[in-house]
């Protein structure tokens, strides 16, 4: 127990980031006129080494000249082990419209790394006068990523959401497999000739998780490579809902619906979230600290609980 309060997040949807590559601009209309929360303009796995340059001013035209509505908008740079991604932030944030909100670094490894891109971005931000603060997001996707997550959490007050991209989390702890997230073939356990299978990314979402709300940062779930498989895009993006995460990317626009389906508390949950804080409410109207509801206790730890999802819920309406 600490005495200082848990900071909050910030207060914004984050149930879908959708991915497209800059160097496609005949997608942006599409990627604006999406249900997704979060719009992530890429510059980097997604974009050819050739295609980099085109890919910069395809972003800074798409910025000022798209509607991007009320959506969140964020361009990933690329990682700091490339000779990119000084050139995506100035030629960005030099030359784009306010509209932009958000820049994430994939691949970073310590707090230092995120230090390096506020440094520059505090710099740009000052020759040019630019009032409006870009805000940070982060990918932990490497081995270092997961080793130093709290310190990475608590780098910058830009530092807005950080995700889980299991891909190259995959590459670079070695793991034995191909696959973008999911349910991995050989992760089981046996017994009595039944396969139990287990989920190998659960540890590093708690990780996030608890790196996230420790310094008020939102948790996300990254991508789910095949988008063929909506089943298991549910069955992923359900665990890392009830494990405390916000959203999870979409990589293709029919993963959008299945995100914000799952990341949206249903009108049953938030019913019995409101009348677990009504019944609640009466308990210590009388004097007590704890009531049962539906033949379950309910206590003050199940308020917080309750406000969680009711809060959630509010956010999105809010939207
Ligand atoms: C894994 C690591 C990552 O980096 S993940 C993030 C980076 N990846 C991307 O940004 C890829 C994003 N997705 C795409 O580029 C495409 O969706 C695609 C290549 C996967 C498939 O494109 P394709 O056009 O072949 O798909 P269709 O089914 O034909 O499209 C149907 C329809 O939708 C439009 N479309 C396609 N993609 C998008 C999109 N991203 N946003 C909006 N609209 C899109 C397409 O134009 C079609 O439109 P229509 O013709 O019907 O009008 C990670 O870092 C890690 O390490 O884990
Ligand atoms: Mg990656």
């Amino acid at each position: 127990m600490s005495f200082r309060v848990q900071p909050a997040p910030p207060a914004r949807p984050n149930r879908c980031q959708l991915f497209g590559p800059g160097s496609r601009p005949a997608i942006f209309e599409k990627m604006a006129a999406s249900e997704a929360d979060v719009i992530n303009l890429d510059l980097e796995d997604a974009v050819a080494p050739d295609d980099k340059a085109q890919a910069r001013k395809n972003i800074v035209e798409a910025v000022g000249d798209v509607d991007w509505g009320d959506k969140t908008l964020s361009v990933r740079i690329n990682g700091l082990d490339t000779s990119y991604w000084y050139r995506d932030v100035t030629e960005v944030l030099e030359n784009c419209s306010d509209r932009i909100d958000l820049l994430m670094i994939p691949k970073v490894g310590n707090a230092s790394d995120v230090y390096a891109v506020d440094a520059l971005v505090t710099a740009v931000e000052r020759a040019k006068g630019r009032t409006k603060p870009i805000g940070l997001e982060v990918i932990i996707e490497t081995a270092a990523g997961i080793a130093h997550v709290e310190e990475i959490a608590a780098s910058s007050p830009r530092l807005q959401a950080m995700s889980l991209g299991a891909a190259d989390f995959a590459a670079s702890m070695g793991m034995q497999t191909t696959g973008i997230g999911g349910t991995q073939e050989n992760y089981y356990m046996a017994r009595h000739g039944q396969k139990y299978w287990s989920d190998p990314w659960h540890w590093a979402q708690t990780a996030i998780v608890a790196a996230c709300r420790t310094h008020g940062v939102l948790p996300v779930d990254g991508p789910f490579g095949d988008f063929s498989d909506d089943e298991g895009f549910r069955a992923q993006a359900l665990r890392s809902a009830t494990l405390g995460m916000v959203g999870k990317w979409a990589i293709h626009p029919k993963q959008v619906a299945l995100a914000n389906e799952v990341f949206t508390p249903t009108e049953e949950a938030v019913a019995e979230a409101r009348e677990i804080l009504a019944a609640m409410d009466e308990a210590q109207r009388t004097g007590s600290g704890a009531a049962v509801y539906k033949g379950r206790l309910v206590d003050i730890a199940s308020v917080r609980q309750a406000e969680v999802i009711v809060k959630q819920a509010e956010l999105i309406a809010g939207r």
